[in-house]
């Protein structure tokens, strides 16, 4: 069996990965907030656990591996949207939660095994703040419940920082219910207006923490095996969790492994809602761009790293995944023939898996190269129809509008050319006319049938 080894954020080092139970391993991340199409960001943890998820199917069997991701459906953006907009928040949840499955699956992602709302699961977090509160955790204050970080001995562990450390880098919510100004949120009140439940202390919705342990618990359990999501998660949120669930279960030890991928980013930044410096996975898409290049392009640099997108590297990921689709077409996918496992193993180094990809490419082991692909997601039929769509012949397309062209030129009668260039986009494809010559290329989006009859 292949020894995987992964970063844990918990322990600061690179561990053997031993799953507590090899028959059912689990995996919980962090999903979105849904009240707006991804962003590039968004979609790199999205595609990194994916890697991950595949390599645990791959080396424990599809059937021992239960991956969780949650949809936070309940949320203080979500509601301000749906103020603005004029609609319900579960139209504006289900839209979103739509586009999030369209967006990601063009990325060649698999789905996981469960995608819980957080709606669906408000009475476990009931269940948990209750407890807490019982156990001398939490505390209630004018109709909120606060966690009280200072009955947590290791609250900060996780992300390495004093509690002073914690207070001046965060902007800590100061409020006359909290007892210290550390303390979070676990439940608030909400107004008739607002999204509530009710509960023993009244009307109200929870926290956002609360969320992913609540429905890590019912799902996977006290203990599971990973935990991941962003960096930008770590604190609070993710050292929040950790209190949460260690103090109402301290019989388990909730996350073992917690692996946190690096942010896409612009210019230096983060690439955020909040700072306004992003694009969609759609932008990207409706320009052309196939999800398999993007994809590409995320597994080129290594999880733990943080990364650009840039043009340069979209048009190399483009043309190698062209001439690579080129040589494997018509080739036996033998899942054996894989030669990537090794490096993916090792803290899924996706970076030396790409190299390993281009030195079977060229010692023309097609067979190799298909299923060491494969297994990174990528090189799937699925994801390939854009670069088939780029080998068609346009020729005469080409010789028609030189034609076409040349008269207009003549008769200072362009129509026919404009009509001529306005079919093929249509159809796709993409029209590029110099002094030198007319040339055409199929786009991802090209349709052969909406050629016919243009000649
Ligand atoms: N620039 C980024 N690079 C990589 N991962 C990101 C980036 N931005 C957000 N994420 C991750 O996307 C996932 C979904 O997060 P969420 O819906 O909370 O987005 P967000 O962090 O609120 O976005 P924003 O900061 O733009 O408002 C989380 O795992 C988060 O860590
Ligand atoms: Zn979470």
């Amino acid at each position: 069996m292949v020894e995987i080894k992964l970063h844990n954020s918990r322990t600061r080092k690179k561990d053997i990965f031993t799953p507590i139970d090899a028959d059912d391993v689990r995996m919980y991340v962090c999903g979105p907030t849904v009240y707006d199409r991804a962003h590039l960001g968004n979609a790199r943890p999205v595609v990194v656990f994916d890697v991950l998820y595949r390599m645990l199917r791959h080396v424990y069997g599809a059937d021992h591996v239960k991956y969780v991701r949650n949809f936070t459906d309940v949320d203080d953006k979500i509601n301000a949207r749906a103020t603005r907009d004029g609609r319900s928040i579960r139209e504006i949840t289900d839209e979103t939660i739509g586009w999030y499955h369209s967006d990601m699956e063009a990325l060649g992602t698999l789905r996981p095994d469960l995608e819980p709302r957080a709606t669906e699961f408000i009475p476990q977090m009931v269940a948990m703040i209750e407890r807490l509160i019982a156990k001398g955790h939490a505390y209630e204050a004018e109709g909120h419940v606060l966690f009280s970080v200072g009955s947590y001995a290791n609250y900060g562990a996780l992300s390495g920082r004093t509690v002073e450390d914690m207070i001046a880098g965060a902007r800590v919510e100061v409020a006359p219910y909290k007892r210290d100004p550390m303390d979070f949120v676990l439940w608030k009140p909400s107004s008739d207006d607002l999204p509530g439940w009710d509960s023993p202390w009244g009307r109200g919705r929870p926290g956002w923490h609360i969320e992913c342990s609540a429905m890590s618990y019912e799902l996977l359990g006290e203990s599971f095996d990973i935990h991941g999501g962003g960096i930008d998660l770590q604190f609070p949120h993710h050292e929040n969790e950790i209190a949460q669930s260690c103090c109402a279960h301290p019989e388990g030890g909730f996350a073992n492994v917690w692996l946190h991928n690096e942010m896409l980013q612009v210019e230096g930044k983060k690439m955020s809602k909040s700072l306004g410096n992003f694009f969609t996975v759609r932008d990207l898409l409706d320009q052309g761009v196939p999800g398999e290049v993007i994809r590409m392009v995320f597994l080129g640099t290594h999880y733990g790293k943080p990364m650009d997108w840039t043009e340069k590297k979209r048009a190399e990921a483009e043309a190698t995944l062209r001439k690579w689709r080129e040589m494997v077409g018509g080739v036996a996918y033998l899942p054996e023939a894989e030669r990537v496992s090794e490096a993916l193993a090792d803290d899924l180094n996706t970076s030396e898996a790409i190299a390993r990809l281009h030195s079977l490419y060229n010692q023309g082991d097609a067979q190799a190269l298909l299923a060491s692909a494969r297994l990174m997601g990528l090189l799937r039929d699925e994801l390939g129809q854009w670069a088939e769509a780029a080998d068609v012949d346009l020729s005469g397309f080409e010789a028609a509008l030189e034609t076409a062209r040349a008269e207009a030129m003549q008769s200072k009668d362009f129509s026919r050319v404009d009509a001529l260039k306005a079919g093929l986009i249509a159809a796709g494809v993409e029209v590029r006319m110099s002094k030198a010559g007319v040339e055409l290329l199929a786009g991802p989006q090209f349709d052969a049938a909406k050629l016919e009859g243009l000649v």
